[in-house]
């Protein structure tokens, strides 16, 4: 198959984890006859940097022309001044938004590796196999922002069709999975939540009557996420809540440095990041964990380009060098490895597992 792939680095560890993904791209590009096309742009702090502009119009029109985009991170504390005019994340936010990718699909099934890492009891991770879908293009980081003489407002708005959409993208979800919806909210105290509330429960009643769903709170689900985690299959919820819940959900995992994302919309293009970020405070020292970018590969391959066996190699790779104790540092204090031997070690298993296939 013939594919453009566009690949945004970023700022801070973006570099160093996609050029990790770029080889491992060219690897499965060589073993499984493919043709892919990859074609960096920039993003973020280096885009402001070199054009004032986080999301210069070379980078849509890179990613518009793109069949799907794998991004690093962005930010960093150079760019951070509170009242900077603009800044890297606005870069990030713009292209989700020009993308249209309204649902961000983070998985969070622990590796067994998690049980030494995880500050929980290793009996809770036992069968945690989890799917958030965060609502991503709408909410308080797309509503009116304004300063006042001493005061600053973020609106949250809602419309019942951003809801239905993602929803729908959620419950069909579940359908392939265990059938069950946790939907999370604040509905004792927000509007939007009681309207997310009302068209979650119409929408799973009408559309998909086959399908479990509940609702909870959001304090609540930072509790239950960490004493019942094994109890969810797919968790949707609103931008901001998402955002929250995942980087906890994390912990679940071990690292930030292991859990991947999908960002997907009614169209072609989808974009596929970590869900960590620049990682400033390790950035440029050839530590930071790739798997999660890699992983991330992986839904690209998917979701993308419907590329299963390459995806699925991918995740058996990284999940056998996990099982080796290939670690990097956030997942080990002893015999921690590098990004490249991290990467290195994904590619290597992946060839070995595309031979055994052929054989
Ligand atoms: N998608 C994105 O581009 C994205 C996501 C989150 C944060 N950010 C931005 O990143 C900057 C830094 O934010 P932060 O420090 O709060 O969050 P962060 O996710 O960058 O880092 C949090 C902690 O996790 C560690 N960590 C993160 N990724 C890791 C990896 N791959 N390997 C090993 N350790 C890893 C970091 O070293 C740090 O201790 C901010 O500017 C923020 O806006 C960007
Ligand atoms: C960098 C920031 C805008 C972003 C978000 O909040 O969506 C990040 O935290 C994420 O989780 O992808
Ligand atoms: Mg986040």
């Amino acid at each position: 198959m013939k594919a453009t792939i566009a690949l945004l680095p970023g700022d801070g560890i973006g570099p160093e984890i996609c050029a990790e993904a770029r080889e491992l791209l060219e690897l499965v590009a060589e073993k499984d006859g493919h043709t892919f096309k990859l074609k960096e742009g920039l993003i973020g702090g280096c885009a402001i940097d070199a054009y004032g502009d986080p999301l210069p119009e070379e980078t849509v029109k890179l990613c518009a022309k793109a069949d799907a985009v794998l991004l690093g991170a962005v930010g960093g504390p150079q760019w951070s001044d509170p009242n900077a005019k603009v800044r890297p994340e606005q870069g990030l936010l713009r292209l989700r938004a020009q993308l249209g990718v309204f649902a961000n699909l983070r998985p969070v099934a622990p590796h067994p590796v998690a049980a030494k890492l995880a500050p929980l009891k290793t009996r809770l991770l036992k069968g945690v196999d989890i799917l958030f879908v965060r609502e991503l293009t709408g909410g308080s980081y797309f509503g009116a922002k304004r300063r006042e003489a001493d005061a600053a407002v973020d609106e949250c708005r809602y419309t019942v069709t951003e809801i239905e959409r993602v929803t729908r993208k959620a419950a069909l979800l579940a359908r392939g999975r265990r059938a069950k919806l946790t939907h999370v909210d604040k509905a004792n105290v927000l509007e939007t939540s009681r309207l997310w509330r009302s068209t979650v429960t119409r929408v799973m009643r009408d559309e998909f009557p086959d399908v479990a769903v509940e609702h909870l709170l959001v304090d609540a689900m930072a509790m239950y996420l960490l004493t019942r985690p094994a109890s969810f299959d797919v968790i949707l919820t609103e931008n901001l809540f998402g955002d929250i819940l995942t980087d906890e959900a994390s912990v679940l995992a071990g690292s930030m440095g292991l859990l991947p994302s999908a960002s997907l919309g009614e169209g072609r293009v989808g974009l596929y990041e970590p869900i960590h970020g620049s990682a400033p405070d390790i950035a440029g020292q050839g530590i930071a964990n790739p798997y999660a970018t890699l992983l991330s590969v992986a839904l690209l391959l998917r979701h993308s380009l419907g590329l299963e066996t390459e995806a699925a190699r991918i995740e058996q790779a990284v999940a056998d060098v996990l099982d080796e104790g290939v670690l990097t540092a956030d997942l080990s204090r002893k015999h921690a490895v590098s990004t490249r031997e991290a990467g290195e070690a994904v590619r290597k298993r992946y060839r070995k597992l595309a031979k055994r296939r052929r054989a």
